[in-house]
């Protein structure tokens, strides 16, 4: 009896966990941290460092719980979401909102008590930009969804930099333009993968208004484009070579699996697109890490 009882709280925690999208914070706190990094000569200071990436993750999980609360519907309806906590019924709508609703105000005075108010309203900005406007209204309505919703999942480098400096400048706008450019050939390498699923759940995502073909060129024009912004913090003197080279590379090879997506597919291309995207993601993070203290 003891037993069951733990293991039937065992298996609601990671159903909590997984409300939250744990992977995609971890990406996100990154970009943060690079933010953080890069507003500073030195090692950010602990007692910034440790509530801004505590504010941020708790509010991105709190947005990304609000998504699959406002998503039950549709997530009940594609066979790669279809397993997540409310479509199974392992977690009911009441706590969903609940779970969100704690952990949201949690990191919002997190940020606001110990970092700055400039970063809790942008963070909370950001909140209602995906779980509200990205989730709510612009999934449903337009193929574009994900361009526009973009711009909240970019947000995070600029919140590290004015959880350090309480100001906005140009260098965390550039990085907030990188991540907005690689969400497209992000997403949509998967939902060219996934075109069946979003047809039936009839989400207007690009592959499904305008067909797989059309999508691919986007794909690659996005790609194109993301190479020549990601070039621009070495031409603003905001980086150095060792992150020139590593991006790159990065984005060669990134323009060779989109190339490869639109003239040549295999079965598993646009998914191992989508796979290299987070590689290229987390990797240019890191680069401009090592740049910004070796280089
Ligand atoms: C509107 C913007 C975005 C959309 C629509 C989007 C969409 C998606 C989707 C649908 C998946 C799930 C793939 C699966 O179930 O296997 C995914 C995975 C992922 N995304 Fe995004 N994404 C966006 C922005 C971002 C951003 C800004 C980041 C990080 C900086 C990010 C990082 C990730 C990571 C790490 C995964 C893998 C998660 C896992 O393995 O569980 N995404 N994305
Ligand atoms: C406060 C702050 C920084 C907010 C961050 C926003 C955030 C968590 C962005 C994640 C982007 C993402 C995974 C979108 C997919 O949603 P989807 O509904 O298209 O994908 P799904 O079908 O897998 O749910």
């Amino acid at each position: 009896m003891a037993n069951q009882v733990a293991l039937t709280q065992r298996a609601s925690w990671r159903d909590y966990l997984e409300l939250t999208k744990p992977r995609v914070v971890a990406l996100l706190l990154l970009t943060a941290l690079v933010g953080m990094a890069l507003a500073t000569p030195t090692w950010v200071a602990w007692d910034i460092l440790i509530p801004a990436l505590a504010g941020i993750g708790l509010m991105a999980g709190s947005a990304a719980a609000l998504n699959h609360l406002v998503d039950r519907h549709i997530d009940a309806r594609m066979a790669r979401t279809l397993r997540r906590p409310l479509p199974t019924g392992s977690l009911s709508p009441r706590k969903v909102l609940t779970f969100a609703a704690i952990i949201g105000t949690i990191g919002f005075l997190i940020l606001d008590i110990f970092v700055n108010r400039l970063t809790a309203v942008l963070t909370l900005a950001s909140l209602v930009g995906y779980a509200v406007i990205y989730t709510m209204y612009l999934k449903r309505a337009t193929p574009q969804n994900i361009v526009i919703g973009g711009l909240a999942g970019a947000a995070p480098p600029l919140l590290g930099w004015t959880a350090v400096t309480g100001e906005i400048h140009a260098y965390p706008l550039l990085l907030v333009m990188i991540v907005f450019t690689w969400t497209p050939p992000h997403f949509w390498a998967l939902a060219v993968h996934r075109a069946k699923d979003y047809a039936r759940a009839e989400i207007p995502m690009l592959p499904v208004t305008h067909g797989i073909d059309f999508t691919k060129t986007c794909i690659l024009l996005y790609t194109v484009l993301l190479g020549v912004v990601c070039i621009l913090p070495y031409l603003i003197g905001m980086s150095g070579l060792i992150y020139l080279v590593g991006v790159c590379a990065l984005n060669l090879i990134f323009l060779a699996y989109a190339w490869k997506l639109k003239v040549n597919p295999g079965k598993f291309t646009a998914w191992n697109m989508f796979k290299f995207s987070i590689w290229h993601l987390m990797i240019l993070f890191m680069l401009l890490l090592a740049d910004h203290y070796i280089g």
